[in-house]
C-alpha cells in the first residue's frame, strides 16, 4: 500500500493537498522537518517511511529572496535531499515548482512548454530551477509540477494582499500591474492534480496552471468584482509598481504533458476563480475583514 507524504502541510498547497489527498496522506511542515538540513531531514524520512513524497515546501517570498540566500537551502537542497532519500528507497517524488523559472520574453500570448528552456531573472526563480535540476539529474522516479500565480483559502497570497489594501482603505485607488501576464491557478484544483499524476504514476515535467490567462491587475478586479467588494484598481505598468524582483511579462503555460497524457484537470482561470469564490470567498472575506 502506497504512503503518501505531504511535506510543507501546513501552507497554502500543502493544506489543500491534506484536504485532497484525505486518509490517503500523512502531512509534515517545518519545523518537525527542515528540508534544508540533511541530516534532519533523512532522519525524518527514515522514521516516515513513505513510498510517495509529495514536496510543497518551498521559500515562496519572492522579494525576499533577492537578499537572502537561505532561499537556496531551501528550494535547492532541500529538493536535493528529498532526492537522495527517495533514491536510496525507491520512493516516487511530486516536487512543485514555478512560471518564474521562464524569463518570460516570449512574444504575447504565446505560452511556455515544458520542453521550453528556463532562464529565471530573480533569485526565487534561479534557487527553483536549482531545485527542479537536483530532480532531474538524479535517477528518482519524480514528476515536476510547475504552477504559476497560485491562491487559495489558506495562507497569504495576492488576492487576500488586495481584498486586505481594499477592506482598510475603501476609498484609495491602488496601482495594480497590467503588463505581466499569467495563468492565476487554485491551489485546490492543483492538489487534485497531483494527485491525478500519483495515481497515474506520471513521470516528468508538467506544468499546471489553469487554462488561459490574464495580468495582475485583471485577476485583481475579477476576484473583488465576485466577491461584490467595490474598489478603485488603476492599471497601472511594471515601471510604476517598482519592486526589488524582475518578474516575468509573459508567464503563461501550457499543459501541453497533462493534456497528451488525458489528465490536466484545470478549467479557465475566470471560472476556477468563480468556483475558489463559491467555495471560500465568504471564509476568505471574514479572514480579511477581522485582520
Ligand atoms: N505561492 C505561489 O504563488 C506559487 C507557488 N509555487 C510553488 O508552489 C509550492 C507551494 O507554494 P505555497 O503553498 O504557496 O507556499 P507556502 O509558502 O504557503 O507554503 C510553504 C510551506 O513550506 C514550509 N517550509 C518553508 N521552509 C521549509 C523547510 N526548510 N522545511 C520544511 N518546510 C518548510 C512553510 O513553513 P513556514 O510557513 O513555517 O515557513 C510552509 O508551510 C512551492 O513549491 C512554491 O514554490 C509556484 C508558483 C506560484
Ligand atoms: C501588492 C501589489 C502587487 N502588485 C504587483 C507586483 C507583482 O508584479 C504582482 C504580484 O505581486 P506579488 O508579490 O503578490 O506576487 P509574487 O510574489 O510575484 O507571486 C509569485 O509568487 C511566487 C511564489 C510564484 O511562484 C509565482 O508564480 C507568483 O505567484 O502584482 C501590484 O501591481 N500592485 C499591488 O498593490
Amino acid at each position: 500500500m502506497s504512503r503518501t507524504l505531504i511535506i510543507g502541510c501546513n501552507g497554502q498547497l500543502g493544506t489543500d493537498c491534506m484536504s485532497v489527498f484525505g486518509d490517503a496522506a500523512t502531512g509534515v511542515d517545518f519545523p518537525e522537518i527542515d528540508i534544508a538540513n540533511r541530516f534532519q531531514c533523512l532522519e525524518k524520512l527514515n522514521g516516515l517511511q513513505p513510498s510517495v513524497i509529495v514536496n510543497c515546501a518551498a521559500y515562496t517570498a519572492v522579494d525576499a529572496c533577492e537578499t537572502d540566500p537561505s532561499c537556496w537551502a531551501v528550494n535547492a537542497d532541500g529538493p536535493k535531499h528529498l532526492t537522495e532519500w527517495a533514491a536510496q528507497n525507491s520512493a516516487f517524488l511530486v516536487h512543485v515548482s514555478t512560471d518564474y523559472v521562464f524569463p518570460g520574453n516570449k512574444p504575447l500570448f504565446e505560452a511556455s512548454v515544458e520542453e521550453d528552456k528556463p532562464d529565471p531573472i530573480s533569485e526565487y526563480g534561479k534557487s527553483k530551477l536549482a531545485g527542479e535540476r537536483a530532480v532531474l539529474d538524479s535517477n528518482v522516479k519524480a514528476a515536476i509540477l510547475r504552477t504559476a500565480w497560485l491562491y487559495g483559502a489558506h495562507g497569504k497570497n495576492f488576492l487576500k494582499t488586495m481584498l486586505r489594501l481594499t477592506l482598510q482603505n475603501p476609498d484609495r485607488e491602488f496601482k495594480v500591474v497590467t503588463d505581466q501576464y499569467g495563468s492565476p491557478t487554485w491551489s485546490y484544483t492543483l492538489a487534485r492534480q497531483i494527485k491525478a499524476v500519483v495515481e497515474r504514476e506520471a513521470t516528468g515535467v508538467f506544468h499546471a496552471s489553469s487554462e488561459g490567462y490574464c495580468t495582475w491587475y485583471d485577476l485583481a478586479c475579477s476576484f473583488l468584482d465576485k466577491l461584490g467588494v467595490a474598489h478603485h484598481f488603476i492599471p497601472c505598468s511594471t515601471d510604476e509598481f517598482p519592486t526589488s524582483t524582475r518578474r516575468p511579462a509573459n508567464s503563461i503555460l501550457e499543459n501541453a504533458h497533462a493534456k497528451s497524457l488525458g489528465i490536466n484537470c484545470f478549467e479557465n482561470w475566470d471560472e476556477e476563480l468563480q468556483a475558489f469564490v463559491e467555495k471560500a470567498g465568504k471564509k476568505v472575506l471574514e479572514e480579511v475583514k477581522a485582520l
